[in-house]
């Protein structure tokens, strides 16, 4: 093998003039470093065997004995991942907790906040997580277990079991009704849960088909704020609680308001009531609708600005109305405008499609056809009063008038309709029914409104009379929550109770100053005759003397 001058010699003679390092014969001649290491690796991965073929020392990788490795868990790991510290997330969830469910505050950029963290599931509530509390270690899991399906066991004893089938029976009639409400059951939960639904003539339905609740999505799904209109009459019976449940679940990020409409037909403690009472759930204000002469419209415009300015990056918010039908959304926005943009009219059933209207540059209204949450609660008389169903085609209206009479103050019927003298039901209840027909025939003989033969006009008196219920030409309202009633009761007493003892307290002062006066007029005039009569005497000494 030729050395290094040796392969300098050859090159010359083979005139290969090539620059660079030169191959030295030797270890590296034919292989470099790297490709050495590679060989060399088989070798070492191989075992080494006996004679016979048995394994003496195994190879590297055939190794029994674990190497010990510790991995550092690193961040970095997680790439793109938000990650936050135990730490972090405790005060986090102290300071969000409270403030997510307050109506009243608003979370500006939610989609920036970790908030699936807040609604952290409740371990406890998983039946696996209770097992032990209710079956010993032994049977549960032990050799002497008895049950197949350990984990499906819920309840210790059969009492609490009952309890448990009851709650579980409770919420899927919620979830029923709610699913019925959103039209995923296609209306099967009113034909299948009472009879009496079944019964419920068509127009009882009215606001419940799935085109309105398809409308009333839409505006949901486009509206930043939702405004509950309510009646002011009866707001707890134009409440929609599975939608307010929708909202609040479904679409949380979203602001909802009341706005208790037509508070022109109730007493101002009544409206004053009502708005505490509310506000309690969700804000609450006070509204009359009229073009002309309205009430709360500068308080709702403040109040949508201020919910655009929140959203100051967004170019525009929508302003979605839903509620009852005939509570008068399409009334509150033409309000708002100043002028007839949306078709109002006093029956149910008005708006039939979803509509945008532009309030300003950057606040939208929509307003949606009115809608009527399906409950097996309310009666037919309930759904009636709330002017939900048209009147005109209520069959046998008169049957309705005696729901009416119990409802209403006498004295206000009598003064609306200017006729007297119909039994005394409020003593005798079993005289209301006589006490309708009696009411119905009174109307309508004074309004003559006969049938041939001097019959009155039974069906025709009664539908006007439920008209007049509905537009409000009877005063009726229901009463605000007992607690709220007694304590606004209670200012309102404590209220007069003061300004009678100031009243008091400022006559007894004028009072006392007059008796002063004439006190001090009397020892006055008294000193003078004293003084007479001592200036006498002593006239009358000096005489004698
Ligand atoms: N007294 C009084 N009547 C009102 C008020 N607001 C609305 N109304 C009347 O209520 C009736 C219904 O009003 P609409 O605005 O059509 O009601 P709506 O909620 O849009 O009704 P739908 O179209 O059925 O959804 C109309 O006759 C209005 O004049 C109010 O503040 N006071």
């Amino acid at each position: 093998m030729g050395t290094q001058k040796k392969e300098k010699q050859r090159r010359v003679r083979q005139n290969d003039t090539r620059d660079g390092n030169l191959r030295v014969k030797g270890e590296n001649f034919y292989r470099d470093a790297k490709k050495v290491k590679h060989l060399q690796m088989y070798k070492t991965g191989r075992a080494v065997r006996n004679a016979k073929g048995e394994i003496i020392k195994e190879a590297d990788l055939q190794s029994t004995d674990a190497p010990t490795a510790r991995v550092d868990p690193n961040r970095k790991w997680f790439g793109n991942t938000r990650v936050i510290g135990q730490d972090a997330l405790t005060h986090f969830r102290e300071a969000m907790g409270d403030k997510k469910h307050n109506s009243y505050q608003v979370l500006l950029r939610r989609n920036k906040l970790p908030m699936s963290l807040l609604d952290e599931k409740d371990q406890a509530d998983s039946p696996t997580a209770k097992i032990l509390e209710t079956e010993s270690y032994e049977h549960a899991f032990g050799p002497k277990q008895q049950r197949k399906k350990p984990r499906n066991v819920n309840a210790s004893s059969l009492e609490e079991l009952a309890q448990i089938t009851e709650q579980d029976s409770q919420k899927y009639d919620e979830k029923q009704e709610l699913d019925s409400t959103l039209g995923l059951m296609g209306g099967s939960f009113l034909d299948n849960d009472d009879f009496t639904q079944a019964a419920k003539e068509a127009i009882f339905h009215k606001g419940q088909s799935k085109r309105i609740w398809n409308e009333l999505y839409k505006v949901i799904d486009s509206s930043d704020v939702v405004i509950h209109v309510l009646d002011a009459r009866d707001p707890e019976g134009t409440r929609c609680a599975s939608v307010e449940k929708y909202i609040r679940e479904e679409c949380p990020h979203k602001h909802l308001i009341y706005v208790l409409n037509k508070c022109d037909l109730i007493p101002t403690w009544v409206a004053a009531a009502w708005v505490k009472h509310l506000s309690k759930s969700y804000p609450t204000l006070a509204f009359h609708a009229s073009i002309t002469n309205s009430f709360g419209k500068g308080s709702l415009i403040q109040l949508l600005r201020q919910f655009s300015s929140l959203h100051s990056d967004r170019k525009q918010i929508s302003v979605g109305f839903i509620g009852y039908p005939n509570t008068g959304k399409s009334s509150i926005i033409n309000t708002l405008r100043r002028k007839k943009v949306c078709t109002v009219a006093p029956i149910p059933g008005e708006t039939k499609v979803w509509q945008y209207i532009t309030l300003m540059k950057k606040i939208f209204l929509i307003d949606c056809p009115g809608i009527v949450p399906p409950s097996s609660k309310d009666s037919e008389s309930d759904i009636l009063f709330r002017g939900v169903v048209r009147v005109e085609h209520v069959s046998n209206p008169e049957q309705y008038i005696a729901d009416m009479l119990t409802k209403c103050e006498r004295k206000h019927l009598e003064r609306t309709y200017e006729v007297k003298g119909w039994s005394r039901f409020e003593e005798d209840p079993e005289l209301l029914e006589k006490a309708s027909l009696e009411f119905i025939e009174l109307i309508a003989r004074r309004q003559g409104r006969l049938l041939k033969g001097g019959e009155p006009d039974e069906s025709g008196v009664s539908k006007q009379i439920l008209n007049d219920f509905n537009r409000g030409k009877i005063p009726w309202f229901t009463a605000p929550p007992k607690d709220e009633e007694e304590r606004t009761g209670e200012d309102k007493k404590a209220g007069y109770k003061r300004k009678r003892a100031e009243k008091a307290e400022r006559e007894n002062a004028k009072k006392q100053k007059i008796e002063d006066k004439i006190n001090a007029e009397y020892a006055k005039e008294e000193e003078e005759i004293n003084g007479q009569v001592d200036e006498n005497e002593k006239e009358d000494k000096q005489d004698e003397n």
